[in-house]
């Protein structure tokens, strides 16, 4: 469980935490891994240690000047939207891991074999998204594969400001031409979402489709985390780590990142291998550390994206969004506003 307080007046958030939805595995099921030392603080990336142990987050709000978020939300009939985009200096990123799939529950290598969530999955998309429910969303990216989309578009039900979040379709100019909307406002009351394969899981090679625990009996258990965990070292004929991150944050950062300067608020939906990279590359993980880091199913993760830096503002660990997060005073507008305008 966590506490939080949240002074107004300061715009400071404490969180009590002790455990920030990073887990340990065996197979896939899941032992929460509470952080051994996770410092948030603004403007410095912490790296993240794991181990064991109860947190005091104390996170302190950025400065009182900060401009709104991009979403008409806050400003409806401000007709200058985009000058105040222009001055907005954040953006949220959300990431989140794909709620369970059948293979997941199976016990099997999934890799880029595309299979759907089970009735588990579906129910911790929906939980995420209540999670997650008064954080703006301007973009959202999944991989190509339907576990992440789904977990997107089942999040998205929740979410309180209540866009329609669209597909985009570039496969082909008439994809293009068929899926064009013809209305501006309809248009602002949409979400695209980016479908990119570079966001996949890490193509686990020969091991697709085989049980974790069969092979860890057949190959040994130190083999086999090796193959699963480590940052170089590939599965037979599969991607490491490594060649996973070569495609995945490098879609990020020529995709993604701009966005984000452009003060657009972004969710990614993808897998725990490919946003073990990402989150490798946004907490500056060493290819040792990022060998403990394990991802929960449907668990949102929050970055604030300010003046070129990545900052981490924790994990939700409770049954809603209220004690997760540490709200920025831009995030705490954006859903006082919702409030307002939705209560
Ligand atoms: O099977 C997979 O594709 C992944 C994620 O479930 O497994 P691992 O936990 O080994 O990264």
């Amino acid at each position: 469980m966590a506490a939080t307080a949240f002074h107004q007046a300061t715009g400071i958030l404490q969180i009590q935490s002790h455990s920030l939805g990073l887990r340990q595995e065996i197979g896939d099921g899941a032992v929460r891994l509470p952080l051994k030392s996770f410092k948030l603080e603004l403007g410095l990336s912490k790296r993240a240690c794991y181990g064991s142990g109860q947190r005091k987050l104390s996170v302190i709000q950025a400065s009182a000047s900060q401009t709104s978020v991009a979403d008409p939300v806050l400003s409806p009939s401000n007709k200058n939207t985009s000058e105040s985009r222009k001055k907005s200096n954040e953006a949220a990123l959300i990431l989140i891991r794909h709620g369970e799939s059948l293979w997941n529950e199976k016990n099997l290598f999934t890799g880029c074999v595309d299979v759907p969530l089970t009735k588990r999955g579906v129910e911790e998309a929906i939980e995420a998204g209540k999670k997650i429910s008064n954080i703006p969303i301007d973009m959202i990216y999944t991989s190509a594969l339907i576990r992440a989309q789904m977990t997107a578009m089942l999040a998205m039900t929740q979410h309180r400001r209540r866009k329609v979040p669209i597909v985009i379709h570039n496969e082909s100019e008439q994809a293009r031409a068929w899926s064009q909307i013809f209305s501006e406002d309809t248009k602002k009351q949409s979400i695209p979402v980016i479908q990119a394969w570079q966001l996949n899981e890490r193509m686990y090679g020969e091991l697709q489709g085989l049980n974790k625990q069969e092979t860890a009996d057949r190959y040994g258990k130190e083999q086999v985390h090796e193959w699963r965990r480590s940052y170089d070292i590939p599965p037979p004929n599969g991607e490491s780590l490594e060649m996973c991150a070569e495609r995945a944050v490098a879609y990020f950062k020529g995709e993604i990142v701009p966005q984000l300067l452009s003060g657009k608020n972004v969710m990614i939906a993808a897998h725990g291998n490919s946003l073990r990279s990402i989150i490798m590359y946004l907490d500056k993980l060493t290819s040792q550390e990022v060998i403990s880091l394990e991802l929960s199913t449907g668990i949102p993760m929050l970055y604030i994206f300010k003046e070129g830096k990545f900052i981490r503002r924790g994990s939700p660990v409770g049954p809603s969004e209220a004690g997760p997060y540490a709200y920025t005073r831009t995030l705490a507008l954006y859903r006082q506003k919702l409030d307002e305008m939705f209560n």
